[in-house]
Parts: C-alpha cells; structure tokens; sequence
C-alpha cells in the first residue's frame, strides 16, 4: 500500500510510532538524478559485497561501496570494511543531504542493485559503529523500488516508493524498533544505486 499522494510532505512522519522517518521526494529534476547515477556508475570503487550469513561465506550480486570523513573501519554484514575518501560527487550529495535533512554525517555506505532481482532482506542498521539513534540519511538514483518497513513486535508494514533523486531520513528509536528492506520484484530491469549517509563512532583518533 502506498501511504501517501505526492507531492511528498517531508514534516509527515511516515511510522505511526517508535521512530521516524521523513520521506522528502526529489531533490533534483529527473535529468539531474541520471547525470548522478551515471557518475556514480562510473567512479564509485563497486565491489560485490560480502557477507556471513548463519555462518556461511556468501558473495551477493549487488554491489557496495563504503567512502567517509576517515578510512573508519566499520563492521557490516558481519564483515569489516574500510572507508574511502569522499569523491567530488559524493561530497556535493552528502552536503544535499545535510542541508535538507538537518542533520550530519560523517561516512555513507552506497548499494548499486543492478536490477530487479536484486535487493536487501530485512535488517536495521543498529551496528555498534553507528551513533545510537543516529539519522541515516538515504539518497536513491535510477529505477525508482519500493523500500518496506515492519514493525519488530507488531509485524506491521509500512511500504514507500522512492524516487530518484529523492531522499528519506530515518531517525529517533527506528532502527530499535522497525526493520526495513528493499523486496526483489520482476518488474523492474534498470539498475538502482542507494546512499546512506551515516554517523560511524569511532574511539581511535588519527
Ligand atoms: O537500498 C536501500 O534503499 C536501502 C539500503 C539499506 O537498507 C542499507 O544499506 O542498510
Ligand atoms: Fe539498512
């Protein structure tokens, strides 16, 4: 179920509760949003991700790439990544991000899904790096998906569809209590790359 008609309200929280999340439609026009996603195509260091899974070693076809302030070390998927210096592009989106969010960020980790049949099961992005309750700021370019939050305890489900060139912030007690992914689906054929600006902690100063 779409829960709302665009153009996109950012002050709606789109959770009836225990967290926060903003939805803030396009930030761009359309011809924008493609220059980026094909600049992001072209210069981010993609690399298929890795991840421990009940243990097991697994190689997803999506890939990732992980750029911050600092080369942070940051645990994900039970794997350990190191940060990249920002490039000029990402810098320009952190700094979009920022501005309409209200928020800072200090590193983003990036999903380039290059269809359909791609996507991110059920998670929350609770790792200890990450600022407790911190906001993640999530930027979209390509094929617009729909991104799903359920409820932890209750099971309830929230679906958005998000744009490209569009941002959504969640923040407050969402990733204690709501779990998100991005569903596979058949219909879609164009690769999609997703931002998430976050705030890592780190104790080891350089
Ligand atoms: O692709 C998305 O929109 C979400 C990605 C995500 O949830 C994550 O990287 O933790
Ligand atoms: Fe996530």
């Amino acid at each position: 179920m779409e829960l709302f008609d665009f153009p996109a309200d950012p002050s709606v929280n789109l959770l009836p509760g225990d967290g926060i999340v903003h939805y803030y439609g396009k930030l761009m026009s359309s011809t924008e949003a493609a220059d980026m996603a094909q600049a992001l195509l072209e210069r981010i260091e993609w690399r298929n991700d890795e991840a421990v899974i009940y243990g097991k070693r697994i190689i997803t076809k999506r890939k990732v790439a992980w750029y911050g302030d600092e080369p942070f070390s940051y645990t994900y998927s039970n794997t350990m990544k190191t940060a990249l210096p920002w490039t000029p592009e990402l810098q320009a989106l952190k700094s979009l991000a920022e501005k309409h969010s209200g928020e800072t960020y200090n590193s983003c980790l990036l999903n380039l899904y290059h269809d359909g049949s791609e996507g991110m099961a059920w998670h929350s992005d609770g790792e200890k790096d990450l600022q407790k309750n911190g906001a993640i700021g999530s930027l979209s370019f390509g094929a617009e998906r729909k991104f799903c939050f359920k409820h932890k305890q209750s099971g309830e489900k929230i679906d958005v569809f998000l744009e490209a060139g569009s941002l959504l912030v969640m923040k407050g007690e969402t990733q204690t209590h709501w779990l998100h992914r991005l569903p596979p689906t058949t219909k879609i054929h164009q690769p999609r790359i997703n931002l998430t600006f976050r705030t890592i902690v780190t104790t080891s100063a350089t």
